[in-house]
C-alpha cells in the first residue's frame, strides 16, 4: 500500500487502472504468473524431480497469460477443441499439449491429430474406440493415456471433486488393466501411459498420496502384464490460501509424487491451473449503492461487478478477499457488511456480512485471487457484456481485452420474418 496511490498489484496503482479503464476490469499480473511458475518449478528440482509442466489453461486462458507462461516454459493441458486452438495461437507446441476432458468429439479427436499434440488422456473404452477410428482415417497415431479414477475423496468441494468412483471422471479403477490391453490392440493407438485428476483446491498432500500409491501399483500391474508404461500425468489440484486455509505448499505435492512415484521410472507430468493463476488476478469494482436495511441488518454493498463476472461465490459459496483500493477507505474502521452484485439471482452475493471498512457510492474494491475460474467463467446473463481485462508488470500496465462492445451482445442473432407479425 501507498500512501498516496493506494492498493497496488505489482507496483501499478489499482486506482489508477479503474479510472482508467472503468470498472469491471480484471487484472492479472505477469510478475506473479512468473514467480510462482518458477517456485513450483523449483520445488519439484529440489524434490529431485524432473516433471513437465502443462499448464491447465482452463483457469485463465488469456493469450497475453499463455504467451507468458509459454516463455516460462509451460506446455499446456487442454479441454477443447478451443482451448487447443487458443493454446497454438499463443505459440505453444503442439507437442507439448495434452489434450484432457471426459468427452472430445470426433472433430476435436481430428484437431489433436492433426495438429499433433503430444498426448491425449482418454476417459473410456468407447472413447478410445472412436479414437482409433479417427486416427485410421487420418493415417495418424494417436499417443493415449487412461486417465484412472482411484476412487480417492480429495476432500475438496462436491462441485470440483473427480476422482470419487461416482464422479463422471475417468476409467473404473477394475478396467483400466482390460482396456489398457485392449487399447495396445487398435490401429492408429499408442498407449503411452496413465494420468489422474482428483480434484482442484486440494488443500491436503494425503490424498495425492493415496490416488499415486495406486496409480503406482497399477503401473507395476500393467508391466506384468507385458504392457509398457512410459509416462504418468499427475493432474493438477493443488490448493491456495484463499482466505485462511492451510494450503500445502508444492514441494508437498512434489513429495508426494516423489514418495510415490518417484522410482516407477516414468516420465512426469504435472497440470496445475488455479495455483499458478488464482493469486495473479484481481477483479476490480466500483460501488454503485450503498442500501441500509433494518437495524440490526449489515449494509447492502451492491457493485457493478456480478455472478456473470465472477462466477465462484454463487457457484461454490467460494471466499475472496474483498480491499478498497483508494489509501482513505483502506484504512477505515471496518464494520459488517454485505457485499452483491445486480444481477437478478439471490446467489448473486460476493459476501455475508463481512467486516470490511465502510464502502460509499463511488468507491472502488478489487476481488482478490480470482485470476484462475475468473474471467474465463463470466457469461453475459442479464446482457452484461464482458469485462476489461489489463495486464500489469513491474508499474507498467496494458489493456489486454477491452470491455465488451453493447453491440457484441445481440452480433449474430437473427429475427425470424414471423417473429414481427403477430398471431391471425
Ligand atoms: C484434467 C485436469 N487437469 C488439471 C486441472 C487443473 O486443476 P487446478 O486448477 O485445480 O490445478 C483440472 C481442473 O480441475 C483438470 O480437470
Ligand atoms: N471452476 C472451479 C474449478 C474447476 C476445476 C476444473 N475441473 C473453481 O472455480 O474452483
Amino acid at each position: 500500500m501507498d500512501a498516496q496511490a493506494g492498493l497496488l498489484f505489482e507496483d501499478a496503482s489499482l486506482q489508477n487502472i479503474a479510472q482508467s479503464v472503468g470498472t469491471p476490469c480484471w487484472v492479472t499480473g505477469a510478475g506473479t504468473l512468473r514467480r510462482r511458475t518458477r517456485n513450483l518449478k523449483a520445488a519439484f528440482a529440489a524434490s529431485g524431480l524432473n516433471v513437465s509442466l502443462h499448464y491447465a489453461m482452463k483457469a485463465n486462458d488469456h493469450l497475453a497469460t499463455l504467451t507468458l507462461l509459454r516463455s516460462e516454459g509451460c506446455g499446456a493441458d487442454v479441454v477443447s477443441g478451443g482451448e487447443l486452438m487458443r493454446a497454438l495461437q499463443a505459440g505453444i507446441a503442439a507437442s507439448d499439449i495434452i489434450f484432457s476432458g471426459v468427452g472430445k468429439t470426433d472433430m476435436e479427436m481430428a484437431l489433436a491429430l492433426e495438429s499433433g499434440v503430444g498426448q491425449i488422456n482418454v476417459e473410456s473404452a468407447e472413447e478410445i474406440r472412436r479414437l482409433s477410428n479417427v486416427a485410421v482415417k487420418l493415417r495418424r497415431t494417436a499417443r493415449i493415456a487412461l486417465r484412472v479414477n482411484p476412487d480417492v475423496d480429495a476432500g475438496t468441494h462436491e462441485k470440483i471433486s473427480t476422482g470419487r468412483a461416482h464422479d463422471k471422471f475417468g476409467i473404473a479403477w477394475d478396467d483400466a488393466l482390460d482396456i489398457y490391453r485392449d487399447a495396445a490392440t487398435l490401429p492408429g493407438i499408442e498407449p503411452v501411459g496413465l494420468a489422474v485428476h482428483i480434484g482442484s483446491q486440494i488443500l491436503s498432500p494425503t490424498p495425492y498420496k493415496a490416488a499415486y500409491t495406486r496409480v503406482a501399483d497399477l503401473v507395476r500391474e500393467l508391466r506384468i502384464n507385458g504392457l509398457p508404461v512410459h509416462i504418468v500425468d499427475c493432474g493438477g489440484g493443488l490448493g491456495i490460501r484463499y482466505r485462511d486455509e492451510l494450503a500445502p505448499a508444492p514441494a508437498a505435492l512434489a513429495g508426494a509424487i516423489r514418495d510415490t512415484l518417484g522410482d516407477c521410472g516414468v516420465k512426469l507430468a504435472i497440470e496445475p491451473g488455479r495455483w499458478i493463476a488464482a493469486p495473479a488476478g484481481v477483479l476490480l469494482s466500483t460501488v454503485i449503492d450503498v442500501k441500509r436495511q433494518s437495524e440490526d441488518a449489515p449494509d447492502l454493498i451492491i457493485l457493478d461487478a456480478a455472478m456473470n463476472d465472477l462466477a465462484r461465490p454463487a457457484l461454490y459459496d467460494s471466499w475472496h478477499g474483498i480491499l478498497p483500493v483508494s489509501p482513505e477507505r483502506l484504512n477505515a474502521a471496518l464494520s459488517p457488511q454485505t457485499v452483491v452484485g445486480p444481477v437478478c439471482e439471490s446467489s448473486d452475493v460476493f459476501a455475508s456480512s463481512r467486516p470490511l471498512p465502510s464502502l460509499r457510492p463511488g468507491d472502488v474494491v478489487a476481488l482478490l485471487d480470482t485470476g484462475a475460474y475468473g474471467a474465463v467463467m463470466s457469461s453475459n446473463y442479464n446482457a452484461r457484456p464482458l469485462a476489461a481485462q489489463v495486464m500489469v508488470d513491474h508499474g507498467q500496465w496494458q489493456i489486454i481485452k477491452e470491455r465488451q462492445p453493447i453491440e457484441d451482445l445481440w452480433a449474430g442473432e437473427t429475427v425470424p420474418q414471423w417473429c414481427h407479425r403477430a398471431p391471425e
